[in-house]
This record gives structure tokens, C-alpha cells and sequence, in this order.
């Protein structure tokens, strides 16, 4: 049954779900740009011709120009007399030593002569727009990317036609910070399990459903609650993620400003899938700002694509050669012999992206399995040369730069118990690396002067992406699938941490509810109607009094999870509130059950029955006590996961304590319930010897 289909019927979005040929295809890590349906009209070498139009005659010869040039094309102004050995012929002909950069990356190498500051917030008002401080821009007609408005919005053909000023305002504010989540389709493995689509998505929000099973095998849906800036359905295309999350930060990499875009989530989940098709979609974006709004003003673009696995880097324009980093006297980081490649057109960059996938894919087994445990990272850097005069030398700053990282398979931070020493090295560098990235974005995020970025090789390498001016989109990536829920949850949790980090942005609420259903475990789930699943069942479901006056109360048995919320609150969870009067007549019930009159016992079968029920009882007990340490690991791990300072753990301890002083009276009440049988028993014994038996 597809419950999502009918659960978010309402929502635009929520079309039937369809399955993309990709997803059914067993290929799952191809090279990032290898399915041609990742690459849309509007993202292939040759632009549409609308686009063309929108240029107007000069702007359309211009471009059309920069897509014939070859790679030496137009280069030989920055020519860098350090350039590095030349690439492998496979880039054609034309490669020349004049496009690459000297292979050594200072990718701090910002110079202040060159532009003047200029806050972020004018970039679009400003300086896209109109000339800026005497550097008067030749053409008047403004570049205008969309905004982040999400699904649904006009083809790129109409962006830059509707320039409005509210548009420019809404481009001016690009957050600091956006968490997106990205739902993918169920794949055919999950179908064929008869695996659920559990995550309901509805606007920028989503609820994951999660199965639990009570200590009496009944199941029960928890339903936990995610806000977010954006969710993107899985009916959501690779176009509409560009223009949700990357496109609205290109027009500001030309303002001085470092953006990160990264994919997080578990192995599978669609990482690679999301990521791939965006530095090209990208690139294509800057290429027309290059040769449109910044005509002639000596902006160049440059590609490097690297990997950091087991700690290390390797370069994946170079034949995966490993690379070191380095710190300079200035404390900026540089990585030695990284090959950074001047590009000119799409065509350039797309084979330099093919070929970098390639390599990691080759250079690892190919195994999907070795890929999810390495953080690839390809940069766009944009650059600006002046010319040199009688005392300076000619010279080639930064001025922006648009990086991109498919992080390792987010579960593989949990490998850290792996009997293979590799496998747990490699578990506990992504882990390492996953937490840095978090502390360093909440740190810049709060403009904190210090950011961690030593905490990890991860963090080091995208220094500069975290002092300044930047900006940084995550793009979780979730499984629908009642397989993943576990992952699929801490997926969210670090989503929301992240989000949570940003000031000002109190939209976090991962709200937990359960609703009690009363079917036992032998009908699954899957088989309830979807309105099974609608926060009014719950209480149809207690409507039932027809429970076994030894059963405990429901209260007993609700499961309480705490989750690490921001700011240090923690809130167990316990079932739906307006269920609590008929918990509690339940409790009454219980609470009577000590002045339950034994049935008098005539027989070895009432013998038995009593028993049958002790040891339930203790199977209860040891359930209650096992589910209890359960918590206490899985909560532990969140905590390690979280690494918060102190302040959240007196709060967490103070929480933890209070799961276990109630699991210790349900205990109690286990223990007085055994008493009661045991009295039953002995007078059993006691009726069975004045029978003289
Ligand atoms: N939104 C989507 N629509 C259709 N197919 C998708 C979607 N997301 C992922 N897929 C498919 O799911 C499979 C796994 O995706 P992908 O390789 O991107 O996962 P990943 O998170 O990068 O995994 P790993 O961490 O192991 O590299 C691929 O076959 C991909 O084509």
C-alpha cells in the first residue's frame, strides 16, 4: 500500500509515487554525471537556445564563443609560470600548461587589493545589478537567478526575464545556513521486502512513523516530527534540488563569499545521486555570470576534485595521488600538488567531473561499499587576475569558491566496532569528520571567532570555507523505507542539530508521538488502512477496556525515549496526551490488582496456568530490563554522536535518571505482581495438602 501517496494527497507535491528507471537500475554509484537524466537540457554544455536570447545579440555571440573555446582558449592571460606538469592528453589537443593552476592549492589566497568588500546582503541589490564602485559592468541587462522558491517554479528560461525588486530583495537574503532534506523513491530491493514508506512529507516538514513493538509484543507507531527549510519529496527532481539549494549562492561566490554544499546521510540514501549533477549545474550558472554580468572583468573558473579516505587525500583529477596538506606561516592551509584546472565551458567541466568520479570509483574496488567511506570534494574556484605593472607582478586571487562534498555514508561513523581493524580506523575518521563539520558550521554559524577546524582533515581541507564570508547548504538524504528508520532518524537528528545551531532559528521540533494500536505482533503494520496512522486512532484504540486485569496499565509499558534536543532540552516521550484519562483508569485497574480474590485452585492444569503466567512475568521482567539498557546505549551514542558541551549533559544525566527510576517502578510493580502469584501459589500448595494430595 502506498500510505504516503495517501497521507499527503492533499499536498501539491504528493503526487503518486513513480520510480525512476535509475533507481530500478542495480547500478547505484555511477559516475556522477553518467545518467543522462541528471543532466537536463538546461545543464548540458550547449545552452538552450532561450538561454541564448536572454543574453541579447552580443551576450548570445559571447557566450556561444566561450562554449566553442577550447581549453587553452582565452587562457593565456593567466598564465602562471608555476603551472604544474600537464594532465594526461585525454582532456584533447588543446590542453595546455597555461590552464592549470601551480598545483599548490592556497586555497586562502584571498586578495583584499584586488575587490572591494562588500557585504553579502548588496550582492544581489549591488552588485549584480549595477555597476560596483567604478568597476562599471558592460552589460546593463542583470543576471537574475531564481530564488529558493522551491517546487514548482518557472523553467530556468523565465529566470533572469522576471527581475522584480522583490526578487532581488528575497536574493539578497540567502541564509547563512539551509538545511534541505531529500526523500528518495523505495527502491526495488525495499519493495521486494514488502519494506514501508514511513516518512510523510508535507511542505518543509516530514514525520517518520517508526514501528515499536511494546514489552507485551503489541504494536505501536512513534511518530517523530521534523521542520526543515526545505523537504523535497521524492517526486522532486535533480533540477528542482539545484534551484532549491545551490542556485540562489552562486551569484554571491563572485561577492567574496566561500559556499559549501554537502549531502549527508546513510549509504544508499542518495547522496551521490543528489550531488552529482549540481557542480555541473552550477558551473553552467557561473559560466553565463562570467561571460554575461562579469563580461571582461578577468574572472576565470577553476576545477579541483579531491577525496579524503581513511584521513588521507587523494586527487582525483591526478590519478588518485595522494596529497598533503599543508599550513603556511600564515596559518593557511594549502594542499600540495593538487591539480586545479582552468575551464572555460560546461563540455570542460563535465569531462573533468566524469573523469574525477571515475577514478574515485576505480580507485576504491569500484564497491559502492568503499565509496560510502570517503568524503569526495570538488571545488569551484573563481579567480580574478590583474594585470601587473612596472613594480607588480601580474596576479591571480580567489574571490569565491563553491564546494561540494558527498560525505561518506553517515553510518559508517558507527563502524567503530568492526572486528576489522581498517574498517574501525575508517568508522572512527568519518565519525571524527561527520562531528567537526557540525561543530565548525554551528561555530560559523554564531560567528564564533574560533572555528574547530582542526577537529579532522575534513574540516582542515574546507578551512576557508569556514572563516569569512560563507555560506553552507546540507542536504540530508533520506531512505522512505521501515529498514532505514533507525538511520533515517539519526540522519534527521544531525540535520536538525545543524539547523538547530543557526541563531535565531527556533524551528526545530522533533515531536514524538505514539499512537497505540491494538493489534498484536502477528498483523503487521502494513496491513492497517492509512488512516490507521492518524492521530485519532489512538483513541479508538483505547476506547477498548477490554484488558486483562493483570495487564499492567498502558502507561507502564509506553515506551520513554528521550532525544537530545537543542539548547540541552531533552523531552521523553510518552504517548498521545489526551489518551492519559483512560491510562489512567487502566492504572486503577492495576492498582486493584493486589485485592483480586484468587480463583480457588482444585487442579494441577489451575497449577500450571499460575505457572505459565509467573513465567511471563519474569520474561516481562527481563524485557524491561533489557529494553532499559537499550535506552541507556542508544542514548549514550547520541550523546557521543551530539558532543555537546556539559550544559546538555547534567540535563541528559538528569533525564536518563528519570527512564530508569520509572523502568525500577515498573520493576516494582513486576515484583509486586510476582508476590501476588506466589501468595496464589502457596495457597494453592496449602489447598493441595488439605486435600491430601
Ligand atoms: N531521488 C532519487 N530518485 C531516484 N533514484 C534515486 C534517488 N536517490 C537515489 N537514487 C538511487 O538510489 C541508489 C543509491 O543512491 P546513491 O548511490 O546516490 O547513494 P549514496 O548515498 O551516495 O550511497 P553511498 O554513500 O554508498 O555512496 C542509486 O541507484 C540512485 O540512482
Amino acid at each position: 500500500m502506498n500510505r504516503q501517496g495517501q497521507r499527503s494527497g492533499a499536498s501539491a507535491v504528493h503526487q503518486p509515487r513513480h520510480y525512476s528507471e535509475n533507481l530500478l537500475e542495480p547500478s547505484s554509484n555511477a559516475s556522477w554525471l553518467h545518467s543522462h537524466s541528471n543532466i537536463h537540457s538546461s545543464s548540458s554544455f550547449i545552452p538552450p537556445l532561450q538561454d541564448y536570447n536572454l543574453y541579447g545579440g552580443g551576450g548570445s555571440r559571447m557566450y556561444r564563443n566561450s562554449v566553442q573555446r577550447s581549453f587553452s582558449g582565452g587562457s593565456d592571460y593567466y598564465y602562471d609560470a608555476e603551472a604544474s606538469a600537464l594532465p594526461k592528453k585525454k582532456y584533447g589537443e588543446e590542453v595546455s600548461p597555461a590552464d592549470f593552476s601551480p598545483g599548490l592549492l592556497d586555497i586562502h589566497s584571498f586578495d583584499t587589493e584586488l575587490l572591494p568588500e562588500m557585504p553579502a546582503s548588496d550582492v544581489s541589490d549591488a552588485t549584480l545589478y549595477q555597476p560596483t564602485l567604478g568597476r562599471g559592468f558592460d552589460d546593463a541587462e542583470p543576471y537574475m537567478l531564481s530564488k529558493q522558491s522551491g517546487r514548482g517554479r518557472a523553467p530556468d528560461n523565465n529566470l533572469m526575464s522576471n527581475v522584480s525588486s522583490t526578487d532581488k530583495e528575497k536574493s539578497s537574503s540567502v541564509a547563512k545556513i539551509k538545511v534541505v532534506v531529500r526523500k528518495r523513491p523505495l527502491n526495488k530491493k525495499e519493495i521486494a521486502k514488502n519494506e514501508e514508506d514511513i516518512i510523510e512529507t508535507i511542505s518543509n516538514s516530514l514525520t517518520v512513523h517508526e514501528t515499536k513493538l511494546k514489552v507485551d509484543l503489541t504494536q505501536y507507531v512513534e511518530k517523530h516530527e521534523f521542520v526543515f527549510d526545505a523537504v523535497l519529496n521524492e517526486e522532486v527532481t535533480n533540477d528542482e534540488v539545484y534551484r532549491e539549494t545551490v542556485e540562489p549562492i552562486v551569484p554571491i561566490i563572485f561577492q567574496r563569499t566561500k559556499a559549501t554544499c554537502f549531502a549527508y546521510g546513510q549509504t544508499g540514501s542518495g547522496k551521490t545521486y543528489t550531488m552529482k549533477p549540481l557542480p555541473l549545474k552550477a558551473s553552467r550558472d557561473i559560466l553565463r555570470l562570467m561571460h554575461h554580468t562579469y563580461k571582461n572583468q578577468g574572472f576565470q573558473l577553476f576545477v579541483s576534485f579531491f577525496e579524503i579516505y581513511g584521513g588521507k587525500l587523494f586527487d582525483l583529477l591526478n590519478d588518485r595521488k595522494k596529497l598533503c596538506m599543508r599550513e603556511d606561516g600564515k596559518q593557511q592551509v594549502c594542499i600540495v600538488g593538487l591539480q586545479e584546472y582552468q575551464v572555460s565551458d560546461v563540455e570542460m567541466i563535465k569531462e573533468l567531473i566524469d573523469q574525477g568520479n571515475a577514478t574515485r570509483s576505480t580507485g576504491t574496488t569500484g564497491a559502492n561499499e568503499e565509496s560510502s567511506r570517503s568524503h569526495a570534494i570538488l571545488q569551484l574556484a573563481i579567480k580574478r587576475s590583474t594585470d601587473g605593472n612596472g613594480s607588480k607582478p601580474p596576479r591571480v586571487a580567489v574571490i569565491g569558491k563553491l564546494s561540494f562534498i558527498d560525505l561518506a555514508g553517515s553510518e559508517r561513523g558507527a563502524d567503530t566496532t568492526d572486528n576489522d581493524k581498517q574498517t574501525r580506523i575508517e568508522g572512527a575518521e568519518i565519525n571524527k569528520s561527520l562531528l567537526a563539520l557540525k561543530e565548525c558550521i554551528r561555530a560559523l554559524d554564531n560567528d564564533q571567532g574560533h572555528i574547530p577546524f582542526r577537529g579532522s582533515k575534513l574540516t582542515e581541507v574546507l578551512r576557508d570555507s569556514f572563516v569569512g564570508n560563507s555560506r553552507t547548504v546540507m542536504i540530508s538524504c533520506i531512505s522512505p523505507s521501515s529498514g532505514s528508520c533507525e538511520h533515517t532518524l539519526n540522519t534527521l537528528r544531525y540535520a536538525d542539530r545543524v539547523k538547530s545551531l543557526s541563531k535565531g532559528h527556533n524551528s526545530k521540533k522533533e515531536t514524538i508521538s505514539s499512537i497505540n494500536l491494538k493489534e498484536s505482533i502477528t498483523i503487521p503494520v502494513s496491513s492497517f488502512p492509512a488512516s490507521a496512522y492518524e492521530d485519532h486512532v489512538a483513541d479508538a484504540s483505547l476506547e477498548d477496556n477490554d484488558v486483562d486485569e493483570f495487564s499492567p496499565p498502558e502507561e507502564y509499558y509506553e515506551e520513554v525515549k528521550p532525544s537530545l534536543k537543542k539548547y540541552g532540552k531533552i523531552e521523553p516521550s510518552y504517548g498521545v496526551t489526551e489518551d492519559k484519562s483512560k491510562k489512567q483508569n487502566n492504572q486503577i485497574k492495576w492498582k486493584d490488582l493486589p485485592n483480586v480474590e484468587p480463583k480457588t485452585v482444585h487442579s494441577d492444569d489451575d497449577l500450571n496456568a499460575l505457572l505459565k503466567e509467573e513465567e511471563d512475568l519474569v520474561n516481562a521482567h527481563r524485557k524491561q530490563v533489557e529494553e532499559t539498557m537499550n535506552i541507556v546505549r542508544e542514548e549514550m551514542n547520541l550523546l557521543v554522536e551530539a558532543d555537546q558541551p556539559g550544559n546538555q549533559l547534567d540535563d541528559y544525566v538528569t533525564k536518563l535518571n528519570a527512564i530508569l527510576t520509572q523502568k525500577a517502578a515498573g520493576i516494582l510493580q513486576l515484583q509486586t505482581r510476582l508476590a501476588h502469584f506466589q501468595k496464589r501459589l502457596k495457597e494453592h500448595n496449602v489447598l493441595v495438602s488439605s486435600n491430601g494430595y
